[in-house]
């Protein structure tokens, strides 16, 4: 049996993109890690599956699973590469689509068909610690831990669909990104571990940042990371509601405008090449 896919990134952060709005797709931790794997599989940092809508007022809905074979409620440089590969493939042609993600939906516009780029209404933000969910803290701005990885450590943390910490750094280069990223996403605190930002704050428009992502490890760019981080720095009142978001990969816009709202989260999507799986 052969599987139809296509490898596509947002700046960097890469993805295998499989249709299963034909035919059902089921891929079991083993079968996802080893079509994610570098050297024997496809090579990715998620599968993004494109499955029927859950709801009526969806057009699709999306599964995202790491490259440890784990699955997340969110991935927002995913979600633009999704409204992309559903347009080229003639799955639809709207503009504005709406997916039904692991809890909620979101819509993804078309901001600019020939130089693919995308606008995602993410999600409205979470900061109850039981829905990032964080355990043992009661909500506030940061949260702190007395040891990780043998140090003190002072974080934000919210959820846009999938949990993140969010981290304050001096400078993005020399973070302790590879030390204090899996031993804070494996932290007991985080039930669910968490995705690890690294964020240098530049002018109250502009940030640096580095992810750590649960069940990938640090990734060119992370979209509901770049807006966990402008989020997180919006609520401490050092960014304005436009964020502009620089990531190893490349550069996202996000835009915030409080409590209660969407967060939105701009960007490019890229086709990198068409293949089949043949199956055993
Ligand atoms: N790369 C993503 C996030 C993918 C999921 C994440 N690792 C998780 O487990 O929540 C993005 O662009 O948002």
């Amino acid at each position: 049996m052969a599987l139809s896919f296509t490898k596509m990134h947002g700046l960097g952060n890469d993805f295998v993109v499989l249709d299963g709005t034909r035919t059902p797709i089921a891929l079991d931790v083993h079968a996802a890690r080893a079509l994610a794997d570098r050297h024997f599989g496809v090579g990715c940092d998620q599968i993004l599956i494109v499955d029927p809508p859950r709801r009526a007022n969806a057009d699709f809905g999306y599964r995202i699973l790491n490259s440890d074979g784990s699955e997340s409620g969110q991935c927002g440089n995913g979600a633009r590469c999704f409204a992309r590969y559903v347009r080229e493939q003639g799955l639809t042609d709207k503009t504005l689509i709406t997916v039904d993600v692991f809890d909620g939906q979101m819509t993804i516009e078309t901001l600019d068909a020939a130089a693919h780029r995308y606008r995602v209404a993410l999600a409205i933000p979470a900061f109850e610690p039981a829905r990032i969910p964080l355990t043992g803290f009661n909500q506030a701005r940061s949260y702190r831990l007395k040891n990780v990885a043998g140090r003190p450590l002072t974080f934000a943390a919210l959820a846009v669909g999938n949990p993140h910490a969010v981290l304050r750094v001096k400078d993005v280069e020399t973070a302790e990104v590879g030390l204090i990223g899996p031993a804070l996403e494996a932290h007991p605190a985080f039930v669910q571990r968490v995705n690890v930002g690294f964020m240098q704050v530049v002018a109250r428009d502009h940030v640096r940042l580095r992810v750590y992502e649960r069940g990938a490890g640090e990734t060119l760019a992370c979209g509901s990371g770049a807006a966990a981080a402008a989020i997180a720095g919006i609520e401490a009142g050092d960014l304005d509601a436009h964020v502009r978001v620089d990531l190893p990969g490349g550069r996202l816009e996000v835009d915030w405008a409080g409590r209660d709202e969407f967060v939105y989260l701009s960007g490019p999507a890229e086709r990198v090449f068409d293949g089949k799986l043949v199956l055993s």
